[in-house]
């Protein structure tokens, strides 16, 4: 357990869409007392569901408006969990440059379980081809992004919440 270490803040996941950036997140922060953001819930609640802004606006309004939320999120001291698209912005890839970034992954065979009855709207058509297509195509981002990964395939949230919490703080406790 990992109860009542200091981690430097912020702390920012990224990954694909199912990697458990959301999950993994609110259980970090809990475990560390720290506030959590979730990009995404923020976009909701300002802006209604995110399928229906992509069906009324589409994709580029999205990250319009991602952008907007995710640069003011940046700016707390917190854990926070973007949405995978969100690394396509260059203005947040420059703000990520300078923080702690965690980069969660995972295998195509274990996401697919985790995306069935979800609503991501880049998954709408193609099912899991179109994952694997938009993973190639970020994951040189991610790469460049990371200050640290953790395949989080075959791991419990758990053990993914105290490895980052090991990692950010040289293992004190
Ligand atoms: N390590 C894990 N093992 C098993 N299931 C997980 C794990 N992490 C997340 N999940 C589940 O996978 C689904 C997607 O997780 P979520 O946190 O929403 O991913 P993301 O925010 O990266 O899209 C959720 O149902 C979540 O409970
Ligand atoms: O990868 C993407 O382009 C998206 C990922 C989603 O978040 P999660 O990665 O938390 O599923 C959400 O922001 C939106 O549906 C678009
Ligand atoms: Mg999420």
């Amino acid at each position: 357990m990992s109860d009542g270490v200091r981690v430097p803040l912020p702390i920012v996941l990224i990954g694909p869409m199912g990697a458990g950036k959301s999950r993994v997140g609110h259980r970090l922060a809990a475990s560390v007392g720290a506030p959590f953001v979730d990009t995404d819930t923020r976009i909701v609640e300002r802006y209604g569901p995110i399928d229906e802004i992509f069906d009324r606006e589409g994709e580029e309004y999205f990250r319009i408006v991602e952008r907007e939320v995710v640069a003011e999120a940046l700016r707390e001291e917190a854990v926070i969990s973007l949405g995978g698209g969100a690394v396509l912005h260059p203005d947040t890839r420059d703000d990520l440059a300078d923080l702690q970034v965690v980069w969660l992954k995972v295998s195509p065979e274990a996401v697919a379980p985790r995306l069935t009855g979800g609503t991501r709207p880049m998954l709408t058509e193609g099912g899991m081809s179109r994952w694997t297509a938009i993973l190639e195509a970020r994951a040189p981002i991610y790469r460049e992004l990371a200050d640290y990964d953790i395949d989080t395939s075959r791991r419990s949230v758990a053990r993914i919440v105290d490895a980052i919490t090991e990692r950010f703080t040289g293992g004190r406790r």
